[in-house]
């Protein structure tokens, strides 16, 4: 089946960039993508703020008309009440988010977040119009402990997308945890190997149509110089680049991976 994916490249800034920083930064991203002679415009381009910088974000992108869109690194499961520290979804809505991340490693490892709190996070995610980038993968230890490295990843997927509607507007995002900052980037083959292994499971839980307009996202350690030799993968339409996306240049380069010799 021919793939009409729209690649998306995402950047989650985790906790760095103050509100101030923001505007600045998606600023001179947006100009750095404009100024260029190429073809940004065929790839979605998404930063992921701190909660506090998102009304920020969102005046700039609103007031310059920038080709940027945003998202939460995180939401609530519930839609409002006693729950000190939370971000309803329905805030995130109101600021004009497209995007909320749900299960990164680092909440699921540093929060304790598990599969069914991910899964009522995609809910509520879907429940205030955002899309879910609901992210996967696997420990070192993990995959070291079994034979298929899909496994743990599939297992998450299944989890996190349990009554999700068939048509549900879905991104996912497989993140091998021991590539996340670390500098040591799955190979291309390693990381299509999984990306096909989830789409499968996807084919299976949506069928193959719909399996075929979701988009599977790679991160850990996505760099200028190896972005382009993932994105000729069949099943990765884009990237969620951490480090690499606190560094405009290094971002612009990552959007523009088709400039990339041999790309
Ligand atoms: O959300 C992004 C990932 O955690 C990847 O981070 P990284 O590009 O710094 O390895």
């Amino acid at each position: 089946m021919v793939a009409t994916r729209t690649p998306l490249m995402a950047g989650n800034w985790k906790m760095n960039f103050d509100h101030l920083q923001s505007i600045a930064f998606v600023q001179k991203l947006a100009w750095t993508l404009k100024d260029a002679d190429h073809d940004y415009a065929k790839v979605e381009v998404a930063v992921f703020p701190p909660f506090t910088d998102l009304r920020s974000v969102q005046t700039v992108v609103d007031a310059d008309k920038l080709d940027v869109v945003y998202g939460g690194q995180d939401l609530s499961q519930h839609d409002s009440g006693a729950y000190t520290g939370d971000i309803s979804g329905a805030f995130l809505s109101k600021l004009g988010c497209s995007y909320a991340l749900v299960g990164h490693s680092e909440r699921r490892t540093i929060h304790g977040e598990d599969d069914a709190t991910c899964n009522a996070k995609v809910q509520a995610a879907l429940r205030h119009g955002l899309t879910p980038v609901l992210c996967v993968g696997e420990t070192l230890e993990q995959r070291e402990a079994t034979e298929n490295p899909a496994e743990v990843s599939i297992a998450q997927l299944i989890a996190g997308l349990e009554g999700v509607a068939d048509d549900a507007e879905l991104v996912i995002a497989y993140e091998p945890v021991w590539a996340i900052g670390t500098g040591r980037v799955a190979t291309a083959e390693q990381a299509q190997e999984v990306c096909h292994a989830l789409r499968g499971a996807l084919a299976e839980r949506f069928g193959e149509e719909r399996a075929a307009q979701i988009r599977i996202l790679y991160g850990g350690s996505v760099k200028p110089d190896n972005v382009a030799s993932i994105m000729r993968e069949p099943d990765i339409d884009g990237a969620l680049v951490g480090g690499a996306s606190l560094v405009i240049d290094d971002f612009a380069a990552i959007v523009r991976y088709r400039e990339h010799v041999g790309a």
